[in-house]
C-alpha cells in the first residue's frame, strides 16, 4: 500500500495558470490515494522521495529520484531512473515500460512497495485535481466521466483563472446546479457545491472533491409510521408507530410472523400505501413531498415478478430502460447500461432466453436487473426468495449482499431466516405491526431469549397481548448509540442542517416516446406467441363462416312482393354479437393481468394516458382487422341493397365500418371491465354477461322502442346502436316488417333510413367508446401507488 504523500500536480495544471495543453489520446490518469490527475503529454512527471517530485513518496524503499513518466510520442512511458530497489510491473522489475489504462507498478518492492496506478477518466473520483479546464460529462473523452442518464456527453466545464474558478453549463437540458440553483455560468466560491446529475462536487482549493457519497448517504428514516385501513369494526391498525433509521449501504432484513405487516411496511416505505401518521424520509427529504425527485433513487422488486415472461431478458430490459431513463438519453447509452446490468447480475448468458424459460432464481435476478437500470441508491424487495429452494434462497440473498456492498441500501422482506447472517441488521415486526427489534442479526435471538426464530414467532402468537414494542424501546440495545442517535419513538429528531436544494427531477420520456415504447412492447409480447396470433385470426374467420350458415333467400335486401325478410335481422344480430364478443375478449384481461407491472411502472414515471392509449392502439388495430375479416366472410355471400346512406353504391363499406366500430367500442367496454375487477378470473363470467346483454338489447330480439325501461337500458348497449346504424343503411324497418302487431306501421325510430339517423347511431357508438375511455382512466387511478395518486 502506498503510504506516501499524495501530491501529483504539474504546475501548469494548477489553479492560477492557464495553459493550452494537448492531451494524449486516449487520456491517461494517475491515481494516488484518491487523487486522480490527468497527465499532460507536454510534461515529464517525476516520482521519488524528493519533495520537488511530482509524485512524492516517503517510504525508504523509494529512491530520491526513483522514476519518471512521459509521453513517448505514441504512448505513455514509465522509466526507472536506476533506483536502488527498482520499479515493478506485474511482479517483474522494469526499467522502461509502456503505460496504459489499468497499468499498475510498485516502487521498491514487487509486493509491498507503494503503488503507481494509471486509469482512464475517473467515473467516481474521490478528489480530482483541477486542470485549467476540467470538463465533466458522460462520454469518456471528458476529464471527469459521470455515467448517468441525466448527464449529457459533455455537460459542464470548470474553468480556472488565476484568481477564480468558473463553472459553465454546456447547454444541457437538465442543467448544472450550484448550491441547488440552476446556473448557466457562475463564479464558484470556496465550498460551493456543484451538482451534475446525481453527483455533487465541491471546490476545495484547486481540487474538486466528489462528495456525492459523503454527503448523500442513502439514509432512510421511518418516523412513527402508522398505517390504518377501514374494516367492518371501523379501523384496523396494520402498522403501529414504527420508527427506525437505516444506515447507508446496508442490507436490512424485515422478518416477522405471517400477517405482522412486513409487506405493509414495505408498501408504506415506498409510497404505495397511505400512511395515517408518521413520515418517511430519504436523505432528510419527505418521500411524499418529493416523490418526483426521489423515485429515480428507489428500486422496488415486488413479490410477484413484474415481467413480461414472453420477452427475452435483453428485450424486456431494453423496453424497461426506454420507459425509465430520462428524456433525451442516448439510445446507445441506454443499451450499454442494459448490457452492463446483465453482466453485473450474471445474466449475459441468458440474455436471449425468454424470461419464461428461466429458473425462479434467475427470474428474480431479471427483476432486480430491471430496477438496477437507473442505478437506485435504495432497493426494496418483497419476499424475493419465496418459492425458491434453499440453494436459490442463498443465491438471491448473496446477490443482495453484493448490492449493499456496492454502496446501495437494500431492505428485504423475507420469510426465510436461514440467511440472516448475511444482513447488517434485522428488523422484526410483531403481530399488530409493531417494531419488536431492530439491530444486528447475531444479537436478535439473545434479545428475545430464544434459540430459534420459530420459538420467537411462537412467543409472539402465545403472548399477543404483550407489548413487544415497549420491550424493545426500553431495552439496552435500543439505547445503544447506533440506534438511539436516530429518531425513535421519542420526539422528532432535530431538523437536518439546511439541505441543499435538490435539482429538479429528470423529466420522464415524452408521452409519444412512452406510447411508442409501450405499443412496441405489447406487439412484441403478442408476436412472441404464435399460437395466440393464430387464434386472433382464426376467431373472426370461424365466426364469419358460422354467420353464413344462417339461411337467407334474400340476403340483406328487401324481399319481393312486399314480403318480410326476417333472416336479415338474424344475420345482423349474429354479426354484431360475434363482433362484440371478439372485441371485448381482446381486452377484458389486458389491464388486470398487467396490474402489478402497471403499478410499478407508474411509480417509476409512466404516464397513465400513454399506457391506456397504447392498449387502445394495439387492441384497436387487432379488433379492426378482425372486424374486416368477419364482415368480409359474413357479408360476402349476402345480397345487399344497391345503395347505402353514406357510401352510395357500396353499402358493404359503411356496414363494415359500423361493425368494426362496434368491435372497437366493445373492446373499450372490455378495458373498462378489466380496470374494475380485482382478479383475471372474474373477467370470464363478465364477458359472458356482456355478450348476452348485447344480444338481448340489440333491438332485434324483441321490440325496444315504446318499451319504457328496456328502451332506456338499451341506450347503454353498444349493439343497440350498431344494429340501428346498420338498420339505417338497410332500411331495416321495411325489411323486417312490423315488430309491434298492434301498430303495424310503427318502426324503430333509430333505424330510419336517413343520413342524420345513421350519423346519430354511429355518433352514440363513438360516444360510448369515449365514455369507456374516461371511466377506465379514472379507475386505473385506483391501482396506482398512493404517492403517485396524490
Ligand atoms: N387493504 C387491507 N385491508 C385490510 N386488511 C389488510 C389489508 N392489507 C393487509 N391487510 C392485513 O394486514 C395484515 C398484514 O398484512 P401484510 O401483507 O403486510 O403481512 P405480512 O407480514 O407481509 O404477511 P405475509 O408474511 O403472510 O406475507 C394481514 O393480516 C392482512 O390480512
Amino acid at each position: 500500500m502506498a503510504t506516501g504523500r499524495s501530491s501529483v500536480f504539474p504546475d501548469s495544471a494548477r489553479c492560477g495558470e492557464t495553459t493550452s495543453v494537448e492531451y494524449g489520446n486516449p487520456p491517461l490518469f494517475l491515481a494516488l490515494e484518491g487523487i486522480i490527475q490527468r497527465l499532460d503529454p507536454a510534461k515529464t512527471y517525476t516520482v521519488g522521495r524528493d519533495p520537488q517530485s511530482d509524485a512524492v513518496f516517503q517510504e525508504a524503499i523509494v529512491s530520491w529520484r526513483h522514476a519518471r513518466i512521459y509521453w513517448g510520442g505514441r504512448s505513455w512511458v514509465l522509466q526507472d531512473l536506476d533506483s536502488t530497489n527498482g520499479t515493478y510491473g506485474l511482479g517483474r522489475r522494469v526499467s522502461l515500460a509502456e503505460v496504459g489504462h489499468g497499468a499498475e507498478f510498485r516502487l521498491g518492492d514487487a509486493d509491498e512497495g507503494p503503488q503507481l496506478r494509471f486509469t482512464g477518466p475517473p467515473t467516481h473520483p474521490g478528489i480530482v485535481s483541477a486542470a485549467s479546464v476540467t470538463r465533466i460529462g458522460r462520454s469518456s473523452d471528458n476529464d471527469l466521466v459521470v455515467r448517468e442518464p441525466e448527464v449529457q456527453p459533455h455537460h459542464a466545464e470548470f474553468r480556472f483563472t488565476p484568481a477564480s474558478c468558473e463553472i459553465v453549463d454546456l447547454g444541457t437540458p437538465y442543467g448544472t446546479h450550484v448550491n441547488g440553483h440552476r446556473v448557466e455560468r457562475t463564479q464558484l466560491r470556496p465550498n460551493d457545491t456543484v451538482t451534475v446529475g446525481r453527483r455533487t462536487f465541491r471546490l476545495i482549493g484547486d481540487r474538486l472533491r466528489d462528495c456525492s457519497d459523503a454527503e448523500e448517504p442513502s439514509s432512510l428514516i421511518a418516523r412513527r409510521l402508522t398505517v390504518k385501513v377501514k374494516c367492518d369494526k371501523g379501523q384496523r391498525t396494520l402498522l403501529n408507530k414504527v420508527s427506525f433509521a437505516v444506515p447507508p449501504k446496508a442490507l436490512i432484513a424485515v422478518i416477522g410472523p405471517s400477517g405482522s405487516g412486513k409487506s405493509t411496511l414495505l408498501r408504506a416505505l415506498t409510497g404505495h400505501q397511505r400512511i395515517a401518521k408518521g413520515e418517511v424520509l430519504y436523505d432528510n427529504q419527505s418521500l411524499h413531498e418529493r416523490y418526483a425527485e426521489l423515485r429515480q433513487h428507489i428500486g422496488i422488486v415486488p413479490q410477484h415478478d413484474v415481467l413480461h415472461l414472453q420477452l427475452t431478458v435483453r428485450t424486456a430490459l431494453r423496453y424497461a430502460a426506454r420507459l425509465r431513463f430520462p428524456r433525451g438519453t442516448d439510445p446507445v447509452e441506454r443499451d450499454r447500461r442494459v448490457e452492463e446490468v446483465m453482466s453485473e447480475l450474471k445474466l449475459d448468458l441468458h440474455a436471449d432466453k425468454r424470461i419464461a424459460a428461466l429458473s425462479g432464481g434467475q427470474r428474480k435476478r431479471v427483476s432486480v436487473a430491471l430496477e438496477l437500470l437507473t442505478k437506485p441508491a435504495l432497493m426494496f424487495l418483497d419476499e424475493p426468495t419465496s418459492g425458491l429452494d434453499a440453494g436459490m434462497d442463498r443465491d438471491v440473498m448473496q446477490l443482495l449482499r453484493g448490492l449493499a456492498d456496492d454502496g446501495r441500501t437494500v431492505l428485504v422482506v423475507t420469510h426465510s431466516v436461514r440467511e440472516l447472517e448475511l444482513c447488517d441488521k434485522v428488523l422484526v415486526l410483531s403481530p399488530g405491526g409493531s417494531l419488536a427489534y431492530f439491530g444486528p442479526p447475531d444479537e436478535a435471538l439473545e434479545f428475545f431469549g430464544h434459540d430459534t426464530w420459530a420459538d420467537v414467532f411462537s412467543a409472539f402468537e402465545e403472548h399477543r397481548e404483550h407489548d413487544w414494542s415497549r420491550r424493545w424501546r426500553e431495552s439496552q440495545q435500543h439505547l445503544t448509540p447506533a440506534v438511539a442517535l436516530r429518531p425513535a419513538d421519542g420526539p422528532a429528531a432535530p431538523a437536518a442542517p439546511e439541505a441543499v436544494q435538490p435539482p429538479k427531477p429528470p423529466k420522464p420520456p415524452r408521452w409519444t416516446a412512452q406510447l411508442s415504447t409501450l405499443v412496441g412492447r405489447h406487439l412484441a409480447v403478442i408476436a412472441s406467441d404464435r399460437g395466440f396470433v393464430g387464434l386472433l385470426v382464426l376467431l373472426p374467420v370461424l365466426l364469419g363462416l358460422a354467420n353464413t350458415v344462417v339461411p337467407a333467400d334474400f340476403g340483406l335486401r328487401r324481399a319481393p312482393d312486399g314480403k318480410v325478410n326476417i333472416e336479415a335481422g338474424t344475420i345482423l344480430v349474429s354479426l354484431a354479437i360475434s363482433m362484440c364478443f371478439v372485441g371485448a375478449a381482446n381486452s377484458v384481461r389486458e389491464l388486470v393481468k398487467e396490474r402489478a407491472i402497471y403499478e410499478r411502472e407508474r411509480a417509476a414515471g409512466l404516464s397513465r394516458s400513454a399506457y391506456l392509449m397504447s392498449k387502445i392502439t394495439v387492441l384497436g388495430l387487432i379488433t379492426g382487422v378482425q372486424g374486416i375479416i368477419l364482415c368480409a366472410l359474413g357479408l360476402a355471400p349476402r345480397e345487399l341493397p344497391p345503395e347505402g346512406i353514406v357510401v352510395n353504391g357500396t353499402p358493404v363499406v359503411e356496414m363494415t365500418f359500423v361493425i368494426t366500430l362496434l368491435g372497437f367500442t366493445s373492446m373499450m367496454c372490455g378495458l373498462l371491465i378489466s380496470s374494475l375487477v380485482k382478479t383475471a378470473e372474474k373477467t370470464m363470467p363478465l364477458l359472458v354477461l356482456f355478450s348476452v346483454v348485447q344480444y338481448l338489447f340489440s333491438g332485434i330480439t324483441f321490440r325496444l322502442f315504446d318499451n319504457p325501461g328496456a328502451e332506456q337500458v338499451a341506450w347503454l348497449v353498444p349493439s343497440r346502436w350498431a344494429i340501428a346504424a346498420e338498420g339505417a343503411t338497410l332500411d331495416l324497418g321495411q325489411l323486417l316488417g312490423p315488430q309491434d302487431r298492434t301498430a303495424p306501421s310503427a318502426t324503430d325510430p333509430l333505424w330510419h333510413h336517413t343520413l342524420t339517423q345513421w350519423l346519430t347511431d354511429t355518433g352514440v357508438l363513438l360516444g360510448t367508446a369515449m365514455a369507456c375511455y374516461l371511466l377506465t382512466i379514472r379507475f386505473l387511478r385506483r391501482h396506482e401507488p398512493e404517492v403517485v395518486r396524490k
